[in-house]
């Protein structure tokens, strides 16, 4: 990790906003903070909050660098502005933006697993399990509420572009019980495609198979499950669309099994 990019950021936020580097992806840079932009010190300083940072590429032309940073920030903050309205779609809360620069401020969620088990992603929810007991209702009431978070985004015309399972967090409720929150909207967009629905669970079906193969095939199933619940709920229109979505689903699924065969 450039060390140029973490002194720009920390001299551009000035040193009052501490950071901690968490990830950095192809796209952006993530820190956490326990500064928020608006409110006094003393008012948030038992809250984490996300600084999502794209720093500038340098193969690209200065001016097109600065069109595209623009662009996806705004994209991707917009688009998490209006999924923060859909009632029972769970998502980080937008704090602030600043587009030009590459900025955006987001309520942090989630927290780390018992025993080392890593930060709570639905990937390492299921590793936790795995030695355990894979099939543990919990797994199973959490799988079904992702299915149904994933049926939301979609039956509200949305894609999420990049649904693999770290991009789904975890946030405890109570004791024994857990809500998937959907997380990282940089490639997400607003589709009535059912193309771009059925590559959405292809993806995420290949990140459940290639970490928890042995038991992927009820995984799915519960998502499914959950997934199907949201379109069936919308009477006879539901379920016309719910057909339509998962038969382009069970194609997308064949065109990646031809291109992994072919090579
Ligand atoms: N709101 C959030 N709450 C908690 N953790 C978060 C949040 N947003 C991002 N993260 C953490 O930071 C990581 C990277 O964030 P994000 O996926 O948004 O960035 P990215 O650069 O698009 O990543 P990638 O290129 O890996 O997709 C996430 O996998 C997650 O662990």
């Amino acid at each position: 990790m450039s060390q140029e990019i973490v002194s720009k950021v920390s001299s551009y936020l000035t040193p009052h906003v501490p950071l901690n580097l968490i990830a950095q992806g192809a796209e952006a840079v993530v820190f956490t903070t326990n500064v928020h932009p608006y409110l006094p010190a003393k008012d948030s300083s038992n809250k984490s909050y996300i600084i999502k940072y794209r720093p500038a590429k340098r193969y690209r032309h200065p001016l097109i660098d600065r069109s595209l940073t623009k662009h996806r920030t705004l994209s991707e903050s917009r688009l998490l502005a209006k999924l923060f309205l859909i009632p029972g779609l769970k998502v980080p809360q937008l704090i602030a933006c600043d587009v030009y620069n590459g900025y955006l401020w987001i309520e942090f969620l989630g927290e780390d697993l018992p025993n080392n088990g890593g930060f709570s992603n639905l990937k390492n929810f299921l590793w936790m399990f795995a030695s355990s007991d894979p099939y543990d209702p919990i797994v199973k009431e959490t799988l079904i509420k992702v299915g149904q978070q994933i049926g939301l985004l979609h039956w509200n015309d949305y894609c999420h572009g990049d649904l693999t399972s770290s991009n789904i967090v975890l946030v405890r409720e109570g004791f024994q019980s857990w809500q998937p929150y959907l997380i990282d909207f940089g490639l997400g967009s607003s589709s009535n495609m059912v193309e771009d629905k059925g590559v959405d669970l292809y993806v995420l079906e290949r990140a459940i198979v290639s970490t928890h193969s042995l038991f992927a095939e009820t995984y799915k199933e519960w998502l499914m499950d959950g997934f199907s619940q949201v379109y069936r709920g919308n009477g006879s229109n539901g379920e016309k669309k719910l057909k339509e979505v998962i038969s382009r689903f069970q194609e997308v699924r064949m065109r990646g099994r031809k291109r992994s065969m072919i090579g």
